[in-house]
């Protein structure tokens, strides 16, 4: 048998997943590794780790099919975006621990770059806003705090890499310093119209731009894979961040398609074809994905708590002992108690981006109860994306017409998995949520890249044949009772928010 290996490296764990050639997974291997909390808002990773994990996951997934590297044909990496790793190209040893997309220790640094009016700059080059969220600012941070590190910078001892760049580096025994076009979209460096890192960007962060690795498609030459590692030399041929990757799997290629990922988070990626929309409701415009050189573009908005928000009933307030009883609860929640739950733990992320906020719950009685807190804990992932599809529909004056005024949201990740939530999302949208077969449209979408690249899996039009729906929801309520619940909802927002 023949294989993809994708690799999925994520926030929490790394992942490898065999994919056979009717782009069916064969095995997955998982590991998780530590997070480092080491200030407030501070989130770290070992670089090591990371390697290791991916390492460990890529031999055991092997085991698990009974399968040799001889029967890998090609591999594909997807990864946890903008998480900041800079390096020593002399030892190969990190210099810093990996600073994580969660991360807000640059949040006064990017007040003072908004106070002195760049935020605007920022938006139109690279459709990011000024916000500790992306890898500039994190790579500013450590080119300015770790002792020593800029001058080496500036002699070209140091590069910089978002994970995949790390791993492939790594991978290649130091010989291919690279990334991917998604990826290189999420630094704020990186300029999405001229398709080039942004000189002047770098010099208003003092980034030396020798540090930045090669920008290639998605579909590329990365790298082979020393033989050191799996015993023969295999090549690396797909690389995406990985909602870019989910919104490939789930074959969103046409201007109009949308999906949603409900993860620890929750990221809602619009295809907006190939002309650069700026948002003007922070939303962030950003490559879905770049091939053949040509560049698609995709509107995003990103959400910092969703599936969080049921581990935290699991494990702070212990209501439920296992994530899928959330719905159990919530189906038998009092009908005449309306609970809104706004789980602002880190702040609001889009359309927002509140930093400063916190989480509020709002109309509690005497009679409320776990079941009423799962019920609104479920329904506040769903009123949020309504807040981002409200920012798209807004932002693409033809969104509705663009999709025949059927709005159809793809979704995916864990929580997508709960029929209550997916039928009350489209219940509040007025929208088709379709489910598909595939949930691990993540793994999926960079193993088609790796495979598509090497002549192994289909064209994009094929691919997107392959798409099979699971489960299809449809709106069974009224518009009357959608209009009073999100008023509710807006109101609760306004309630919570500190920049009103
Ligand atoms: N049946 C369910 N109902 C509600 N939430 C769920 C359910 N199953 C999983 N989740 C949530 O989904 C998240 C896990 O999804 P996953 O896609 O693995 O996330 P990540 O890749 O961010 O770790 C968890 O936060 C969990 O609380
Ligand atoms: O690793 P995940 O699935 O939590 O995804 C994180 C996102 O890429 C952050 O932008």
């Amino acid at each position: 048998m023949k294989y993809i290996l994708a690799i999925d490296q994520g926030t929490t764990s790394s992942r490898a997943i065999l994919f056979n050639k009717q782009m069916k997974i064969e095995a997955v291997s998982q590991e998780e590794f530590p997070q480092y909390f080491p200030n407030s808002g501070w989130v770290e990773h070992n670089p090591n780790d990371l390697f290791e994990t991916v390492i460990n996951s890529c031999k055991n997934v092997l085991k698990k099919a009974n399968a040799t590297i001889e029967d890998i044909v090609s591999i594909g990496i997807t990864n946890q975006r903008e998480t900041t790793v800079v390096w020593d190209k002399n030892t190969g040893e990190a210099i810093y621990n990996a600073i994580v997309w969660q991360d807000r220790r640059t949040a006064k640094e990017c007040s003072s770059l908004k106070e002195q009016g760049y935020e605007k700059t920022i938006v139109e080059k690279t459709g990011l806003l000024l916000d500790p969220y992306f890898s500039g600012m994190k790579l500013k941070w450590i080119l300015d705090n770790v002792d020593g590190a800029k001058q080496k910078a500036i002699n070209g001892d140091l590069l910089f890499g978002t994970v995949d760049s790390f791993l492939i580096w790594k991978l290649s025994e130091k010989e291919n310093h690279v990334t991917d076009a998604t990826n290189a979209a999420r630094t704020m460096l990186f300029n999405i119209k001229t398709n080039k890192w942004d000189e002047e960007i770098c010099k208003l962060l003092d980034i030396p731009m020798n540090i930045l690795p090669t920008v290639k498609d998605c579909a590329d030459d990365f790298a082979i894979v020393n033989k050191k590692f799996f015993g023969k030399e295999i090549s690396i041929s797909g690389v995406a961040g990985d909602q870019q990757s989910a919104a490939i799997g789930q074959a969103c290629f046409e201007p109009g398609m949308v999906k949603s990922t409900y993860g620890t988070g929750c990221f809602a990626l619009l295809n907006i074809g190939d002309k650069m929309v700026t948002s003007k409701n922070k939303l962030l415009t950003t490559i879905a994905y770049r091939l053949d050189g040509k560049i698609t573009y995709a509107l995003e908005g990103s959400i910092f708590i969703a599936g969080a928000v049921i581990q935290w009933l699991r494990d702070g307030l212990k209501i439920i002992n296992h994530a899928k009883d959330a719905q159990e609860l919530a189906k038998k929640a009092d009908v005449n108690q309306q609970l809104y739950m706004v789980p602002a733990f880190t702040g609001l992320g889009a359309p927002y981006w509140d930093t400063t906020c916190r989480g509020a719950i709002y109309g509690l009685t005497r009679a409320t109860g776990p079941n009423e807190f799962s019920k609104a804990a479920l329904e506040s992932v769903a009123y949020q994306t309504k807040d981002l599809l409200e920012a798209m529909k807004d932002d693409l004056c033809n969104f509705d017409e663009a999709s025949n005024n059927k709005t159809i949201l793809r979704v995916d990740g864990g929580m997508a998995s709960s029929d209550y939530t997916m039928q009350f999302l489209s219940d509040i949208l007025g929208a088709t949520i379709d489910r598909p077969e595939i949930l691990e449209t993540t793994a999926l979408g960079v193993a088609w890249l790796a495979g598509m690249k090497v002549g192994f899996y289909p064209s994009k039009e094929e691919f997107s044949k392959n798409w099979i729906l699971e489960k299809r929801f449809n709106s069974n309520m009224k518009s009357e009772t959608r209009e009073k619940l999100y008023d509710g909802w807006k109101d609760a927002i306004e309630r919570t928010l500190t920049r009103k």
